[in-house]
């Protein structure tokens, strides 16, 4: 009887050391090393399991079968924290499939689901547990949850996002929590460079699109652009950048999925047309194995798709406005350039949000602008150049044919070495009513010609000169508003002419309120607006 005993006794030590171990290692946040040690507890419990089945009573095999689902749990535990979510569901499945009410499992799989941004089936689980936790005490924590996953379910049904009193408090604290959300846009097949967004309904400007959060960012202060560092501190960061993007995609079998949709640059035109129900937050199908991320392919689709927060077509709210950052953003991907764009994007912490930058019609396609349009059609043909394609945008077709006449080849030379600010805006002004141009088409050179109307506004002499025989400030931002969309620059001339003019009367003031709608989505209310709007009359201008 003894000897049958001591074999027993020896599993149980075992057993209890290694418990010891895990549950230490879990204490000490040392993840890998405590998902080794689960790993091997895990498989002695099923082994024990499996063969004493007929020998062992039943309290032993429930006592087994317990610390089994503690074991899968604590293991989910660990590969949340190191965000190896397809794995950590596994394991919370298992463990519910033990015990279906085990309360730590439960708020592990919400803390799994919020993650992976299921915000409903997040709220599902926490809900559960906050009923069972009531009856134990110490609920904090997970009303906490609840709160927070009652809020992003709700943003991410109706796409009602409310920035203002993170604004009014001069962004203070961490950036607020946001949920991914998909408005009315769908992925099509644009009319020569590949995929892109398009709207399915009319839309004001400033209405968000979409909010995505960050597969990965790489995000650090560089050194300035002419120290030596500068460079190998840009390559450290971009490496590590796509080490995350690998990682990630190696994790999860869903990123890794939504990653293989995106361009690698070769054949555009005959990639697939992504269903953009499978950006849903909530999408089925993420948690089969598929084929391993290979590093070649993901480095061509970061070299295509990567975004940097400081582009001229985004704004960076918060704290991150302190560094240089880059990051892969999925859906935010299909958004092709264009040099009359009508979006723009605002980055929140990890969040990108993407909101009209002017009036949209239904089936219209929806462009940020890669680098900056405010710029003639020479200069932006240089920057595309460097991104690797040819513009054929609208504004780039009608420039095309309209740039060769003199005037304006004059004017462009007069530009590049800032001769007489006040006297080519007249010119351009006489040459656009000479050739007859109407609506955007106007719009689309006096953008090209920005930085002639910009510093003739703000210079006290030219406009003292010129003031009389050129249109006023805000007609010009107007024209640009409507043939490129929302320019914080613009605005911020508005903003300075208004200042100067005493503040404006309610009309400007209104008129101001639209061009801000443009430029930073309709997310903040009209009290924080006006906040931003210092904060953009203290911006340097580019
Ligand atoms: C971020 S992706 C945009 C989505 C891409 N069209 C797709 O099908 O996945 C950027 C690539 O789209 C193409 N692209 C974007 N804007 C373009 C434009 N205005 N003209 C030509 N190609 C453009 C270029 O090939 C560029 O490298």
């Amino acid at each position: 009887m003894e000897e049958e005993k001591q074999p027993q006794m020896l599993k149980e030590e075992v057993l209890q050391q290694l418990r010891s171990k895990a549950t230490e290692l879990l204490l000490r946040e040392e993840w890998k090393e405590s998902i080794q040690v689960y790993s091997h507890l895990i498989s002695l419990y099923q082994e024990y399991l499996v063969n004493t089945q007929e020998q062992a009573d039943s309290d032993q095999i429930t006592k087994l079968q317990k610390s089994l689902c503690l074991a899968y749990s604590n293991r989910a535990e660990a590969r949340l924290r190191l965000r190896d979510y397809t794995e950590a569901i596994v394991d919370c499945d298992q463990a519910l499939g033990i015990e279906n009410a085990h309360l730590k499992t439960i708020v592990c799989k919400g803390k799994i689901l919020l993650s992976l941004n299921q915000y409903s089936n997040a709220l599902h689980c926490f809900t559960l547990a906050f009923c069972d936790i009531q009856n134990i005490g110490n609920s904090e924590s997970i009303s906490g949850y609840l709160e927070v996953c009652k809020k992003l379910e709700f943003q991410s049904r109706t796409g009602v996002f409310d920035l203002s009193d993170w604004v009014l408090n001069g962004f203070r604290g961490k950036s607020p929590e946001l949920a991914e959300y998909i408005g009315s846009v769908q992925i099509k097949k644009s009319e020569d460079c590949g995929r892109g967004l398009f709207a399915t309904k009319n839309m004001e400007a400033g209405t968000v699109l979409l909010v995505t959060k960050a597969i990965a960012t790489g995000r650090g202060i560089l050194p300035e652009p002419d120290e030596d560092s500068s460079e190998t501190a840009r390559l450290v960061m971009w490496k590590d950048f796509v080490d995350k993007v690998f990682d990630a995609s190696t994790k999860c079998s869903k990123t890794h999925r939504l990653i293989s949709t995106l361009s690698s640059g070769a054949n555009e035109e005959s990639l697939e047309v992504s269903d953009i129900r499978l950006f849903r937050p909530e999408a089925e199908g993420g948690f089969f194995m598929m084929e391993k991320p290979e590093m070649d392919r993901i480095l061509n689709i970061l070299d295509v798709n990567s975004l940097t927060e400081d582009a001229i077509s985004a704004k960076v709210l918060g704290k991150n406005g302190d560094y240089y950052g880059v990051g892969l953003w999925i859906l935010a991907s299909f958004i092709n350039h264009s040099c009359s764009p009508n979006a723009r994007r605002l980055h929140i912490g990890d969040h990108v949000l993407v909101h009209t930058s002017g009036d949209v019609k239904a089936g219209e396609e929806i462009t940020f602008a890669y680098f900056d349009v405010l710029l003639p059609l020479k200069k932006r043909r240089e920057m595309c150049k460097t991104w690797g394609f040819h513009c054929n945008c609208k504004r780039c077709r009608f420039e095309e044919v309209f740039g060769c006449r003199e005037e304006l080849k004059e004017i462009e030379l007069a530009l590049e070495f800032g001769l007489d600010n006040g006297n080519m805006v007249f010119r351009l002004e006489e040459g656009m009513r000479k050739w007859m141009l109407k609506g955007k088409e106007k719009g689309y050179l006096r953008a090209s010609f920005w930085s002639l109307y910009s510093e003739s506004f703000r210079s006290e002499k030219v406009m003292r000169k010129w003031g009389r025989r050129i249109p006023s400030m805000d007609s010009i931002a107007e024209s640009i508003n409507q043939a490129v969309g929302g320019d914080e620059r613009v605005l911020k001339v508005v903003l300075e002419v208004l200042k100067k003019n005493g503040g404006g009367g309610i009309v400007e003031m209104e008129r101001a309120m639209k061009l801000g709608r443009g430029v930073y989505g309709k997310v903040v209310k009209k009290q924080a607006l006006r906040a931003l709007f210092e904060l953009c009359s203290h911006h340097q201008s580019h």
